[in-house]
């Protein structure tokens, strides 16, 4: 029996003060023998990169794209010490699905946890990993994460602890969408009135690599491009997957895509998901899986196909109607030659539109058994309408109706600090008009710019219900993928048109919906969440897609900010708070 188990049993016995502190200390002894600081040093820089074959300009880390892998075991501490070789610009780096117990000044999300690193200096991110899962990071500071500052983020179990399935291998897929247009003139486009929208992705990456000049599939069709004639060695070639026969492999695949919702298939294979956002889920069978920016899955697939051949691995866009080549990798089976082609052509991506398809999938994704289960009841409700709107003529995102633009001095600092003037105080609405049809464009298209918080009780239940609605088009309603910071939530259901408390409550699933960081509203629809607000920090919760946020589309959470006894002062040197040190540090 391990210590944990007797130490429960003696602390829930009348047991001698002695013996409690000795289980105490020895569960401490052995929880730190476990775990390990794993030290990483990050020089963040502009390099020349071909990601699909074609020259650019990407943001490297220590002169690579994507980021290295970091890979950690529960319970483990990373620690990153991150200098900006940038020249002009600031950088922060975001630790998607990590919730930062502890630590909310890591959580790097620009004038929310953190000042930018600016150039030249160093930053240290010091977090526990504290849940075994698939997660990625990726900057969080204009829209550098679409300029390819990402990376993935593997979280093993602690040691003596099993994962509830069984495989013989794994990989990584980190899937993302690259346009030839540079970020710089992407913000400016966005920024312009009229708008200058960044229009669908040249190419859809796998760990960093596609290929825009040429196909691996063009001889199976009539398409126009060449087949590609890669040696192996380019940034742009595909990163094969091998495997030997009669294996079962994990294959770990997050999204970091700026727009596309991607839809993965490998030809003749199955796919069993397991995991989702670091939670396991009730495992299920699919031909092909959907996933939105922001989100992760593993998978479990059996090498029990002919061998003598290798297969395609594809990823196609849905959700947008695609005016981008799918993103194609081989699954090769050893001893078969890598080069070797598969015998028929990739698997065809579901219609773009298919929506009813979209839904079916995400209401298969359910938690394993013995997972964490919701609260009963909430103990706020917060409906957040997303619009799209104008100001002055320039095309934003609103929630109900606020364009959130975000504030120089970081929430963390200035709500610590009660400097009240660093942001509007007053709570952001908490819903949206009755009369409000969320089937047609808006009445009044207006909407206005805002930077309030929505402060949470410490320790209540929170739901959340994301109202989807016609955007600023006649019979145009896009799908949104919202992540939220600092904590996981449990998506208790979807729904079609506006959520109706009386009759779409009872519909809610509080037996075994799944805990995910990020969830997708479909058009014209709803997606309900719930979360306890246990974590000291600003948080923010966003739309995924880079753009959209970048157009006001998200807002931030605050809570228990009052309890955190220290905020480190490189955090928080910029703004007010800076102000504020600089006085305080010179008298
Ligand atoms: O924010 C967006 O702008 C365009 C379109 O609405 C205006 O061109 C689009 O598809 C978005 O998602």
């Amino acid at each position: 029996m391990g210590t944990k188990t007797t130490c429960r049993r003696l602390i829930k016995a009348p047991a001698s003060q002695m013996l409690v502190v000795a289980c105490i200390f020895m569960l401490l002894v052995e929880s730190s023998a476990g775990s390990k600081a794993r030290h990483f040093k990050w020089d963040v820089e502009y390099v020349f990169w071909s990601p699909d074959c074609i020259e650019n300009v990407v943001m490297g880390i220590n002169g690579q794209f994507p980021g290295p892998t970091i890979r950690a075991k529960a319970g483990d501490t990373v620690v990153i010490d991150l200098t900006n070789k940038l020249h002009t610009e600031g950088v922060v780096i975001h630790w998607h699905g990590i919730r930062q117990f502890g630590s909310p000044w890591a959580d790097g999300t620009a004038s929310i946890s953190q000042c930018v690193i600016n150039p030249g200096e160093t930053f240290t991110y010091r977090f526990k990993v504290d849940k075994a899962g698939t997660y990625f990071y990726h900057g969080h500071y204009g829209m550098q994460r679409s300029a390819g500052l990402y990376g993935s983020l593997v979280v093993d179990v602690e040691d003596g602890r099993k994962e509830p399935f069984h495989y013989d291998g794994e990989f990584n897929l980190l899937l993302s969408d690259w346009w030839h247009e540079s970020v710089h003139h992407q913000e400016v486009g966005l920024s312009s009135n009229p708008l200058r929208w960044i229009g669908e992705p040249q190419t859809l990456l796998i760990n960093g690599r596609g290929q825009y000049n040429c196909s691996l599939a063009a001889r199976y069709s009539n398409s126009s491009s060449s087949q590609c004639q890669l040696r192996g060695s380019e940034h742009c070639a595909p990163e094969i997957l091998h495997v030997l026969p009669n294996k079962i492999y994990r294959l770990r695949i997050a999204s970091t895509t700026a727009l596309a919702s991607l839809n993965l298939a490998i030809g003749n294979h199955k796919m069993v998901v397991v995991e989702a956002d670091g939670n396991y889920v009730t495992p299920f069978a699919v031909d092909d899986l959907d996933i939105y920016s922001g989100e992760s899955y593993s998978v479990l697939i059996t090498t029990n196909q002919d061998p003598s051949n290798n297969y395609w691995l594809s990823a196609g866009v849905r959700g947008r109607e695609p005016k981008t080549p799918q993103g194609l990798s081989v699954l090769n089976y050893r001893p078969n030659s890598a080069s070797k082609l598969p015998a028929s052509s990739p698997p065809t991506t579901p219609a773009w539109n298919d929506y009813a398809h979209s839904k079916s999938f995400s209401n298969k994704i359910l938690a394993l058994m013995g997972s964490p289960k919701p609260p009963k009841n909430y103990d706020r409700r917060i409906t957040l309408l997303n619009t799209q709107n104008k100001i002055n003529g320039y095309t934003k995102w609103a929630i109900n109706n606020v364009s959130l633009t975000l504030p120089p001095t970081p929430y963390l600092g200035s709500i610590k600090y009660g400097l009240r003037h660093a942001f509007q105080q007053n709570s952001p609405p908490e819903s949206f008009s009755n009369d409000y049809d969320v089937m047609k464009q808006p009445v009044n298209p207006n909407t206005t710019t805002g930077n309030g918080v929505y402060i949470l009780a410490m320790n209540t239940t929170v739901d959340i219900i994301l109202q989807n609605a016609n955007a600023l088009t006649a019979n145009v309603s896009e799908i949104h993928p919202w992540h939220l910071h600092g904590h996981d939530f449990w998506v208790l259901g979807y729904g079609e048109g506006k959520f109706d408390p009386k009759k779409d409550e009872k519909k809610l699933n509080l037996k075994n919906p799944p805990l995910r960081n990020t969830a997708v509203i479909f058009p014209y629809g709803w997606t309900a969440l719930r979360f306890v607000a246990d974590n000291p920090g600003a948080w923010a919760f966003h739309c995924h897609i880079e753009p959209h946020l970048h157009m006001g589309m998200g807002v931030v959470f605050a809570e228990g900010i009052q309890h955190l006894t220290k905020i480190p002062q490189e955090a928080i040197a910029c703004g007010l708070t800076g102000k504020m040190l600089m006085t305080a540090n010179h008298n």
